[in-house]
């Protein structure tokens, strides 16, 4: 499976293409709108999100609610471009003064000045429509798909956010407990403790003109071991989920299981000690390797955190350089979300789903579902013999 998204920010929409999902699967259109739904909540969110009601619309691919085998292609609608209409207009239009209004004052930790550079841009508008986060909305459509086949296999994601600014909560949760809980309350925390306590933290640091990151975690329930390989470097599994999430705006690092704490550990707290019985066959009592052992999935569940840094537009600008006159001038202002950490749990649970849907379709190569299931079950079946 491959796929490509496109679209600016205030552009008139997102498009996106998916290469080789498999045929006759059936698509839950309500389920792709329900994660866009997730993806768009989230206390600490800008007014953006209240101008979008992103529902997906596919235009390729799908007939009769099923998959062709053939590239599907979905489209996001911007709502907010109606009020960008001549300053994103992909047309040459003449002068005036509203599209002439360039951005020239790079925001730090934004991709506003190198991509300006790279790409030899005076208006620095020209990157901050494609960095902005907005495309992952797109992402979101492809893994709620991934995530609809996962699901076919038994296989099922959650996630939820463990730490916003300072404020973290310490417990570990069963996969039962995420399971049962996923209607989560708006900051995502798995308890409802910490509500009140993060609220006040957004709010404040928001009329400081600052913002916040934190840390969130994805689980993977109900994963046969062996997916991924130690054979190759590209075939990690650990590696391609890293790969994965370090490609999302703001996400500067991926740990499984026990993590960085890991450094802290003897070798014997660490590896997970292996028992056999007839009825469960090989297993653990313990995860601290979050579910992977050589690249390859050992049938635990996936345990994955990942850390996003603060979002970089901030209402009390920091220092910044005009592109123009090189005179010092303090960032340019842009509106902006003062904590996005919610919204990114779910970008990365769908990313995560495609991480592992790629795996799996390249290790049990089908063309239609049905085939694709009974592969992986007949394998499942045998992985129980061994
Ligand atoms: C869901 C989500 C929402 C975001 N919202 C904003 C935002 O409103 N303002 C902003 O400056 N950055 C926001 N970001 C982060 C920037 O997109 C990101 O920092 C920027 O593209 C630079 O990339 P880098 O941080 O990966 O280097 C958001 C990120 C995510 C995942
Ligand atoms: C549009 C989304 O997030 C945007 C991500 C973003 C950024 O710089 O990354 C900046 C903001 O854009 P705007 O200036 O239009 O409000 C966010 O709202 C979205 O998540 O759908």
């Amino acid at each position: 499976m491959r796929f490509l998204t496109a679209g600016e920010s205030h552009g008139p929409k997102l498009t996106t293409i998916v290469d080789g999902i498999p045929s006759n699967m059936k698509i839950n259109i309500d389920q792709i709108n329900e994660e866009l739904t997730r993806r768009q909540g989230g206390y600490g969110r800008g007014r953006r999100m209240k101008i979008e009601k992103d529902k997906v619309n596919i235009t390729a691919g799908v007939r009769f609610g099923l998959t062709l085998g053939s590239p599907i292609c979905l489209e996001l609608i911007n709502d907010d471009h109606t009020h960008w209409l001549k300053i994103m207009s992909p047309y040459e239009i003449d002068d005036n003064e509203e599209v002439k209004r360039q951005i020239h004052k790079p925001r730090p930790g934004h991709a506003d000045l190198v991509g300006g550079m790279k790409y030899n841009h005076r208006d620095l508008r020209n990157v901050l429509e494609r960095s902005s986060a907005r495309e992952t909305a797109a992402r979101v459509v492809v893994g709620a798909i991934c995530k609809q086949l996962l699901a076919k296999l038994d296989i099922h994601l959650y996630s939820r956010v463990v730490q916003i600014g300072k404020i973290k909560d310490e417990n570990k949760y069963t996969v039962e407990e995420y399971r049962d809980n996923q209607d989560l309350n708006d900051i995502r925390f798995l308890s409802d403790q910490y509500v009140e306590e993060v609220h006040q933290l957004i709010d404040e640091t928001k009329k400081n003109g600052d913002s916040l990151g934190g840390i969130v975690e994805v689980v993977v329930d109900g994963l046969i071991p062996t997916i991924g390989s130690y054979t190759q470097f590209d075939k990690k599994m650990d590696a391609h989920i890293a790969d994965r999430i370090m490609s999302i705006n703001a996400f500067k690092g991926v740990e499984f299981g026990d993590g960085f704490e890991m450094a802290n550990m003897f070798g014997s707290e660490v590896q997970d000690p292996i028992n056999y019985n007839k009825e469960n066959g090989f297993n653990r009592d313990t995860n601290h390797l979050g579910g992977l052992e050589g690249g390859m999935t050992n049938g635990m569940p996936l345990v994955i955190r990942a850390v996003m840094k603060p979002i970089p537009t901030l209402y009390k600008p920091l220092n910044s350089v005009d592109i123009h006159t090189k005179e010092p001038y303090k960032a340019q202002l842009e509106r902006s979300d003062s904590c996005a950490v919610p919204a990114a749990s779910i970008v990365c649970e769908h990313m995560v789903a495609i991480a592992l849907t790629e795996m799996i379709l390249e290790e049990f190569q089908s063309n239609e579902i049905n085939q694709l299931i009974d592969n992986y079950n007949r394998f499942k079946e045998w992985i129980k013999t061994y």
